[in-house]
């Protein structure tokens, strides 16, 4: 399996040098030149295997001869041996054809586990081959940092700096950040916006100097591992509620673009998916891209589910190389246009199939405190705020009643507990194993949104 880059002009790479190398050289993502399907008896054969088998079966032909076959296997084994449901994505029924799919049962307690456990095991793998190191850059608004953290914590071969939005994650989220102790990871404060973090770290890529000193490697949804890892629990809850012989719908809290181009990818691999619907809060670039055609940042507003509070999505360039039928220089046009001046028109073919594939929906900040106490109080149900405006989104654009509709469960509730308690009056606890966090000595670096300046303060660092 080769990979190329969404902007045409970077080397093709295969699986593991894809994942090692994150971003592509020239500033695009990897993508596979072509995406492999699962015929329909080989879906129709998932129903009743573990999660670990279906994600072999998934992730196999993305890999390639990257990883031989019994090694994968031990590293997707090892990947999911801490997560705390058996199920590892168990699906929990909120009405009569509803669900959520609780992603929230890995080490960190958000959906951002299944990936980041699987990456690290395959970074320590093709490392340890290679007898190689790098050094791990990821722009974070509070999940993927904690789970990067957790994930890469005390491995040798490993430096991890995680940029966050000075104020602007959960005091969970911060702590579990900042009271790691392992000395190979840094939690570092920007004085900015998660879009100025994420900058930031394309920023590190695209100067080849700094990068390729460094060894910098990526483990934001950049990192095609990171999506592939994600289309899993498509096909693990597709199957359990009748794919392939019947479709089911998702709707997905989206920020980056990467968990719902995860359920795109799965589509694309023949999984029966009706309708895969971006959910977004107020900062709802992605909704009036498909509503007006025009993609255009907004400044980035606070909200009570701050992972998404994100207008530069990243892994939609991802989508819009595909919507421009892999035209390099178009998807070039379009990011200068998005640089430049903010923002561009989605040309007419682009738009019509985006709306083909995918419907969209808001939720604004009392939209979503209500859907946290309607739940509650239909179900019993305390869900995070990012489910919620899954939930919204769903109920808004429920089409078909016969066809399952799925809402991606994407954290636990304790990691908000403030907002769900306004919400719906219950404070959701911690588990007892994070607990710890709450009173322990906290390790961070407040910076500035300034390119050199964080240079140079990652060279010091790795180098002392
Ligand atoms: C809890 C939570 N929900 C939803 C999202 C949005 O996911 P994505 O960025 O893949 O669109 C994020 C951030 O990634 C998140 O942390
Ligand atoms: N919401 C994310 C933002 C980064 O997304 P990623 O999937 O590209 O890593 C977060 O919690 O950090």
């Amino acid at each position: 399996m080769r990979y190329v880059s969404t902007r045409g002009q970077a080397p093709v790479l295969s699986f593991e040098d894809a994942m090692l190398a994150g971003l592509a050289r020239d500033g695009g993502l990897y993508v596979p030149e072509v995406i492999p399907t699962l015929p329909w008896n080989e879906i129709a054969d998932l129903a009743g295997l573990g999660y670990e088998e279906t994600a072999f079966r998934v992730m196999s032909p993305f890999v390639g001869d990257s990883v031989a076959p019994d090694a994968l296997r031990a590293l997707i084994d090892r990947a999911y041996a801490g997560f705390g449901h058996a199920a590892r994505a168990p699906l929990v029924q909120i009405g009569e054809n509803d669900w959520i799919l609780e992603l929230h049962h890995g080490p960190t307690l958000a959906f951002k586990d299944f990936a980041m456990q699987l990456v690290a095991q395959l970074f320590q793998h093709a490392l340890a081959a290679r007898g190689s190191r790098v050094t791990i850059v990821g722009a974070t608004s509070g999940d993927t940092g904690s789970a990067a953290i957790d994930a890469f914590a005390g491995l040798d071969n490993v430096d991890v700096f995680i940029l966050y939005p000075h104020g602007r994650v959960s005091e969970i989220q911060r702590r579990q950040m900042t009271t790691p102790t392992a000395h190979n990871v840094h939690a570092l404060a920007v004085k900015g916006d998660f879009d100025d973090c994420q900058a930031l770290v394309k920023g590190m890529f695209n100067d080849h100097a700094f990068r390729d000193e460094m060894g910098l490697a990526a483990v934001n949804s950049i990192n095609w591992a990171r999506v592939l890892a994600q289309a899993v629990y498509y096909f693990t809850s597709a199957v359990a509620l009748g794919a392939p012989h019947r479709p089911v719908s998702y709707s997905v809290p989206t920020g980056n673009f990467g968990d719902i181009y995860a359920g795109h990818i799965a589509r694309s691999m023949g999984l029966p998916i009706d309708r895969l619907v971006i959910a977004t809060n107020r900062n709802d670039i992605l909704h009036r891209t498909l509503q007006t055609g025009m993609h255009r940042i907004d400044g980035v507003e606070p909200t009570i589910s701050p992972s998404m509070d994100i207008q530069i999505s990243s892994n939609f360039e991802r989508l819009l190389h595909e919507l421009l039928d892999r035209d390099g220089q178009a998807v070039v046009n379009l990011m200068e246009a998005l640089r430049q001046q903010g923002g561009y028109a989605l040309p007419d073919a682009a738009l019509a199939r985006l709306r083909g594939e995918f419907d969209s929906g808001r939720s604004d900040e009392d939209e979503t405190r209500a859907t946290i106490a309607a739940i509650h109080e239909v179900t019993g149900q305390v869900i995070d705020p990012h489910t919620a405006v899954g939930v919204k989104a769903a109920s808004d654009a429920r089409g078909r009643p016969a066809t399952p509709m799925v809402v991606l469960g994407t954290a636990h509730a304790a990691k908000f507990p403030d907002a769900v308690e306004a919400a719906c009056g219950v404070r959701p606890d911690l588990p007892p194993r994070l607990a710890h966090i709450l009173d322990a000595p906290e390790r961070l670096r407040i910076v500035e949104n300034d390119l050199a300046a964080l240079e140079r303060e990652i060279r010091m660092e790795v180098r002392s």
